[in-house]
């Protein structure tokens, strides 16, 4: 079970590499990095558990995170509705790619954050507002989907990671709230 002391932190190598595209059929050992990685996020987002277990509230986990230099993803956007038990978005992506997005942008109004970076580092995350997204899931099956609001910005920090980018590297040093006409504020 993947718990706060697997997940590696800024300054680390691997966060910083172009992690490889996984090939099908998928190892065992690639098929258990992708449910360890959902298996983290629910627990993170349990209450319960997350007291239990020490654990940071996470939307996503990338293996890279994991020091698995590996184009594998975990995603779990939980329902705006509290009163839904339906995530909003939830799938673990292989060898996920963008295939097209909106000239529109957005950023989320309350900045990022990451589970590999101890520290707040305020500031607007500037990405794209609209995403259409292929990947694969664990049987190898091709999927594409269209994303919007607070899944597509979650999917592309997660995307980040698999190309060790992480978020304040898009941030503006010089005005990190500064924001360009047009772009979507997520609240
Ligand atoms: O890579 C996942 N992670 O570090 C957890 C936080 C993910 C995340 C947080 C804010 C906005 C988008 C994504
Ligand atoms: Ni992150």
């Amino acid at each position: 079970m993947i718990t706060m002391d697997d997940i590696i932190r800024e300054g680390r190598p691997t966060l910083r590499k172009v992690a490889k595209e996984v090939t099908f059929p998928l190892s065992e050992e690639e098929k258990n990095l992708g449910n360890e990685l959902m298996e983290f996020l629910e627990n993170s987002q349990d209450p319960q558990k997350a007291e239990e277990l020490q654990l940071r509230g996470g939307v996503g986990l990338a293996a890279p995170q994991v020091d698995v230099s590996k184009r594998i993803t975990a995603v779990l956007v939980p329902s705006l509705d509290p009163d839904s038990k339906e995530p909003e978005f939830k799938d673990v992506l292989y060898n996920p790619k963008i295939l097209s997005h909106s000239v529109q942008e957005a950023c989320i109004g309350e900045g990022e954050g990451c589970l590999s970076v101890d520290r707040d580092v305020p500031g607007y995350v500037v990405r794209q507002a609209r995403i259409t997204l292929r990947y694969y899931n664990a049987e190898g099956e091709k999927k594409k989907i269209r994303l919007k609001n607070y899944p597509a910005i979650v999917v592309q920090h997660e995307l980040d990671h698999l190309n060790g980018v992480l978020f304040y590297d898009h941030i503006n040093k010089e005005s990190p709230f500064t924001l360009n006409e047009g772009v979507l504020v997520i609240e």
